[in-house]
């Protein structure tokens, strides 16, 4: 897990924003001083700070930490089925999902748990859902310069589901293919083999 940030505000002050959530309170109709309320701007401050901790973190960094003695591996390595919770840029609903990360290394490969890391400091930010994808597999790109990137990306929207349109169980499916995943139909295939054959969603 990402640490807990110990500042952030971004120049709004904590009894800034609790007050603001202290007016939704109202704004809903209900008394934030009852009781069992009066804590709830303290904790939902709290609780932004984790859905949001990704805006104070540096994916680019993370994946700075390469390995190099690898005996010449240069074959597909992809970590599945990478959980995540994000939220929606339009609505602040849960966007909740897995991500699939593939690459093909160029004589360096990256701690496995960083490929993880990125996923996760992307999904803390508010997003949609292609951007999320793109960010991930751009990255990877960026700073690894493997001889390809894929990225899948499946998750239910929640403003989908408790708001709007009320579809439970439909999923939205994203995918970003950089370098030969983009060019050659066999990598391509053999990555999205290993994505279907996942049966962790
Ligand atoms: N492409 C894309 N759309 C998203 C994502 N998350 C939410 N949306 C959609 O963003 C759209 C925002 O549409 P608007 O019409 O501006 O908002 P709205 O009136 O609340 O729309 P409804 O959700 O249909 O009630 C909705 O269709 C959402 O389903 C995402 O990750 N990617
Ligand atoms: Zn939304």
């Amino acid at each position: 897990m990402i640490h807990k940030l110990e500042t952030g505000g971004h120049g709004v002050s904590d009894p800034e924003v609790e007050e603001a959530f202290r007016t939704v309170l109202r704004w809903i109709g209900e008394d934030p001083e009852r009781d069992g309320l009066r804590e709830t701007p303290n904790r939902l401050k709290r609780a932004f700070r984790e859905y949001f901790a990704g805006y104070d973190e540096d994916p680019e960094q993370v994946l700075r930490k390469t390995f190099s003695e690898v005996d010449g591996y240069d074959e597909m390595i992809v970590l599945r089925g990478v959980t995540f919770e994000s939220h929606c840029e339009h609505h602040v609903a849960p966007i909740i999902g897995r991500a699939w990360v593939g690459y093909i290394p160029d004589k360096r490969v990256v701690g496995i748990s960083k490929l993880a890391r990125v996923v996760e400091i992307f999904a803390k930010r508010l997003q949609i859902q292609e951007r999320l994808t793109a960010q991930i597999a751009n990255t990877i790109e960026d700073v690894l310069k493997p001889q390809g990137v894929a990225v899948v990306v499946k998750a239910a929207h929640h403003c989908m589901i408790s708001r709007g349109v009320h579809k439970r169980g439909a999923d939205l499916v994203t995918s970003r293919m950089l370098g030969v995943f983009r060019d050659s139909p066999v990598t391509r295939g053999e990555f999205l083999s290993l994505v279907n054959a996942d049966r962790t969603e």
